[in-house]
């Protein structure tokens, strides 16, 4: 029987909930550097056992979530809920910032049996749920669909006909709107069924192991915590001269509630967030105009993989360009009058252009947030805003040294800004406060752009991998394959594609992987596991794929390498 064999699994565990009973030193004296941590994870749902607690079997994580709010979920099922404090301390952890990487953090603290409590000065979510990737994704779903329900020689070579597609650009709005209130209320109620102390007010750091909070008109409070993890984020950046009106000249804030779709917008920055939303706006019919300051397009992915986007993601769509400028001055329509964009070239700063559109998105990258932060009570200097840590998200001082008990993780340290390293760098902190050293690498994270189709990469692009191979003396090789050479993007009429490895022949090590094809953002992962746990080509390479499955555009680069040993 299903339920005697998971009874049998789940009894060695204590209680959830037992900790003390389990530990009699729990909440009590406690010797220095043991901490109460991993003693549920198993009883917690992370596998689909009977919980001991309560004698159910928690639910399997909810579809569409996020895999913390999900495990949260299913803890909070298996009966779970905060733990004790330390000694001395109102909290084992406090986290300030409850955006994806507070929310990871949180959930795997209280996994870990750590009492925890976040704080949150506006809306839980922050900018991934509220404001970026969980909003952004909703609308280039839909833009996903216009381009395919457009794309008159695609349809027609599948055999479908389609006559007149059109959308409601309210209904688009109401889409992403309604998706940004679920995933934030489950990445709430996850929290708050688990245990997690949920603070309202903007917290400040006012000395070693404690924190003020607070709102605005209310009495502040003091707490306590043995450890206080920054997570506070990111806002966007506008560089001087351009005038933000909210309606005309925008962020991607502003962007995302889709409250009209101009005829023809400027998009400032060719990055992720220009490229994605050059992606909605050209599938709900605007004309794209890039300002980017760099001489190329999407300066930051790998050089071949930026040349195959250009072809396919902006040459054959209504967008122009202007490299190698900067949009020195922009002011907002008025009176009748266009938006200005007065474009100076990058590196002369001589006059270039003025560009006159109906709308300019700013997307020039982001700005960590750290003000009032109360850093400078603890001798913290930023750089450039952005809170310096080590490699083990530990903050330091302004002469160099760790602060004790004080991390910084996500957007706020600048370190990888996305939402998954945020989380990953949250997990990687409650590790090493429960006593197991963790170094997240972050060259095995990967990242994604969700336009249409998708780009992936993780680890060094390959300008990157033939620098380090120079200075440290070894040898790198490069296979490459076409979407065209698999079966199951030809059955989706999607050959158009690229994907390329970069390794190390004499040790069979991934140094990068870079793909631009249907559904990108989800094959790379196979590519990260095997950076993150060091599995090399030699093994990869007689790994099975399913037939015929898009995952084979990773078993053909596997098996094409050419390996010394
Ligand atoms: C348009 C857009 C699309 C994106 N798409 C993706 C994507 O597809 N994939 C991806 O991986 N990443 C994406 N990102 C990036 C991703 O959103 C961020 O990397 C991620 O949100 C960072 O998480 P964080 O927890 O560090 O900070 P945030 O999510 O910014 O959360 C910080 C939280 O701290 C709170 N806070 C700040 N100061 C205080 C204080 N003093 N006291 C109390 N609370 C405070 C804020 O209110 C906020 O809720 C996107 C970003 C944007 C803008
Ligand atoms: N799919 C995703 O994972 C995703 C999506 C959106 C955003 N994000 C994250 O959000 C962050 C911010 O995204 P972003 O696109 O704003 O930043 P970005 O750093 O990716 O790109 C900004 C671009 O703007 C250009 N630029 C800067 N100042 C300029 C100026 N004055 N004139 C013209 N060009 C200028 C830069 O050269 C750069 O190409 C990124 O770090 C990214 O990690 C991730």
């Amino acid at each position: 029987m299903h339920s005697a064999i998971s009874l049998s699994v789940a009894a060695p565990f204590p209680a959830a909930g037992a900790r003390s009973d389990a530990f009699p030193l729990a909440g009590g004296l406690r010797p220095a550097g043991i901490r109460f941590c991993g003693l549920r994870r198993e009883a917690l749902g992370l596998r689909r056992l009977r919980s001991p607690a309560t004698g159910r079997i928690p639910p399997a994580p909810a579809r569409g979530l996020p895999r913390t709010v999900a495990a949260a979920a299913a803890a909070a099922a298996a009966g779970a809920g905060n733990g004790s404090p330390a000694s001395g301390f109102d909290y084992d952890l406090v986290i300030i910032g409850a955006g994806v990487g507070g929310h990871g953090a949180a959930v795997h603290a209280v996994e870990n049996g750590l009492k925890t409590a976040i704080i949150e000065g506006d809306v839980v979510g922050g900018t991934c749920v509220n404001r970026g990737c969980v909003p952004s994704k909703a609308l280039l779903a839909v833009s996903g669909r216009m381009r395919e329900l457009h794309d008159e020689h695609h349809l027609k070579s599948l055999g479908l006909k389609v006559s007149s597609p059109g959308y409601d650009r309210q209904g688009v709005a109401d889409h992403a709107n309604n998706l940004v209130s679920n995933i934030r209320s489950n990445l709430t109620n996850s929290m708050k069924a688990l245990g997690v102390d949920i603070l309202t007010g903007v917290g400040t750091v006012v000395g070693t192991q404690k924190v003020r909070y607070g709102k605005v008109g209310l009495p502040d409070k003091e707490i306590t915590a043995r450890d206080i993890i920054i997570a506070t984020g990111s806002v966007p950046f506008v560089p001087n001269g351009i005038e933000i009106d909210g309606k005309t000249v925008f962020t991607s804030d502003h962007a995302l509630k889709l409250e009209w779709v101009p005829d023809w917008i400027a998009i400032v920055g060719s990055g992720y967030i220009g490229l994605e939303f050059s992606d909605v706006y050209t599938a709900l019919g605007s004309e794209v105009t890039f300002v980017e300051a760099l001489d190329q397009l999407m300066p930051g992915f790998d050089p071949e993989i930026g040349k195959l986007a250009q072809r396919i993601l902006i040459n054959p769509r209504k967008i122009d360009y202007h490299t190698g400028v900067f949009a020195k001055k922009i002011t907002p329509a008025k009176d009748g009058k266009p938006v200005l964009i007065e474009l100076i070239d990058a590196k002369t700063k001589e006059p270039k252009d003025t560009l006159e559109v109906d709308a300019a998105l700013i997307a020039t990258g982001r700005a960590p947030f750290t003000k009032g932060l109360g850093l400078e009570n603890i001798n913290v200097v930023t750089q450039r805003g952005f809170v310096p840590v080590d490699e083990r998200m530990r903050v330091m001082d302004a002469n160099g040294n760790l602060v004790p008990h004080l991390y910084c993780i996500g957007d706020a340290n600048g370190k990888l800004m996305l939402a998954h390293a945020a989380s990953a760098q949250g997990i990687s902190v409650v590790e090493q406060l429960c006593g197991r050293d963790n170094v997240l690498n972050h060259l095995s994270v990967p990242a994604a752009c969700f336009t249409h189709p998708e780009i992936s990469m993780v680890g060094l692009t390959e300008p990157q991998a033939r620098e380090k191979a120079e200075k440290e003396g070894f040898e790198i090789s490069v296979a490459k394959t076409s979407f065209k050479a698999n079966t199951k993007a030809l059955a989706e009429n999607e050959g158009e594609g690229f994907a390329k490895l970069i390794y190390r022949p004499d040790t069979g090590e991934i140094l990068g992987v870079h793909i631009l094809g249907l559904h990108a953002a989800d094959l790379i992962h196979e590519a990260s596991n095997a950076i993150a746990l060091g599995t090399r080509l030699q093994e990869l390479k007689v790994a099975v794929h399913a037939h015929p499955t898009l995952s084979e555009v990773l078993d053909e680069l596997f098996k094409s390498t050419k390996l010394d040993t």
